[in-house]
């Protein structure tokens, strides 16, 4: 929110960060529990600019508020909803009730509890954590007017072989060989734009964002691995992470653009010897993990006529 004073501008927005939230649902019938775990954060850019100038409160918002909101609109939800949804309704919500409000920015990361299975058998009411975190941010103006993008944060993926690295600048710098017989891991953050550009235009089918979540993760792990047995050779991180972002595109049409960061997390060949003999020769068996430091490979793709 920009305001104009004396030849000075001001650009101000205020909101709750990181409140967290846990959200159950009990289906009646069976014996079946859901659980979700966020942690929301809310940004809101509302016309309250005597709070600064003139220490008058009574266009504010409180943050204490915003927490509460948070509470109350879990509450309810009596059914099941992504958290794609839970961020529009709740950005809707504050552009809707507050006058002051003309957009709210609300951010949310998910917990990624997962069900547990006993003897292959689905628990009803047991879950265990897992690694990667679906994320969101959802940018709701008065108008109804809608940025949507949803994101994974901390998916680490590695793969033995088929990757190499050839062909690169060589000067008086490098030392690097050239090889196509390496250890490709990485930890994955990706975000995603739909292209729906207002509240009304999202789809009503529900739980269709989780989907698209679970689908989305689904295309990036097999891209980044290839078939079972025969895999897929990468010849960089860059080209690597150029099929994955390419795969979502072309497989999503309400995906109009997708960022993707792949720090390259080295695995370095261990070679030892002491002044009499060799201690350890590598021959594509030990190494040093390292994650510092690491290469950062990161890009954006998006359709022509879109924006990230
Ligand atoms: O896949 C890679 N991309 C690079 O840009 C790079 N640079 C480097 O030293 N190793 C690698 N590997």
């Amino acid at each position: 929110m920009a305001s104009s004073l004396d030849g000075l501008k001001l650009e101000q927005r205020h909101g709750k960060a990181r409140v967290r939230v846990a959200r159950v649902w009990r289906s009646k019938e069976a014996g079946r529990h859901y659980i979700v775990e966020w942690s929301v954060s809310i940004s809101l850019l509302s016309d309250c600019l005597p709070a600064y100038v003139a220490g008058d409160n009574s266009d504010i918002v409180a943050t204490d508020t915003m927490k509460n909101t948070v509470y109350a609109k879990a509450k309810e939800c009596t059914e099941q909803l992504s958290v794609e949804d839970f961020a529009i309704l709740l950005a809707k919500h504050f552009t809707s009730f507050y006058k002051q409000v003309t957009s709210a920015i609300v951010n949310i990361v998910e917990k990624p509890w997962e069900r547990v299975h006993i003897d292959g058998q689905p628990h009803e009411h047991g879950f265990k954590l897992g690694s990667e975190k679906h994320t969101v941010e959802a940018i709701v103006k008065k108008s109804g007017g809608l940025e949507l993008t949803s994101g994974i944060e901390g998916l680490s993926v590695l793969k033995t072989t088929k990757s190499g690295f050839e062909g690169f600048i060589r000067d008086k710098y490098t030392a690097l060989p050239e090889t196509r017989e390496r250890i490709l891991a990485t930890e994955v953050t990706a975000s995603w734009r739909y292209s729906y550009d207002y509240v009304s235009s999202i789809p009503k089918k529900p739980l269709y964002f989780m989907e698209q979540y679970m689908d989305v993760k689904k295309v990036l792990a097999n891209t980044f691995f290839g078939p079972p047995t025969s895999g897929v050779y990468s010849p960089s991180v860059q080209s690597t992470l150029y099929d994955m972002a390419r795969a979502v595109l072309s497989r999503f049409p309400d995906i109009s653009a997708i960022r993707l960061k792949m720090p390259n997390l080295h695995f370095l060949p261990v070679n030892l010897s002491s002044k009499d003999n060799v201690i350890v020769k590598f021959d594509d068996d030990v190494y040093l993990p390292t994650d510092e430091p690491h290469g950062s490979i990161e890009a954006t793709l998006c359709r022509f006529w879109a924006k990230m």
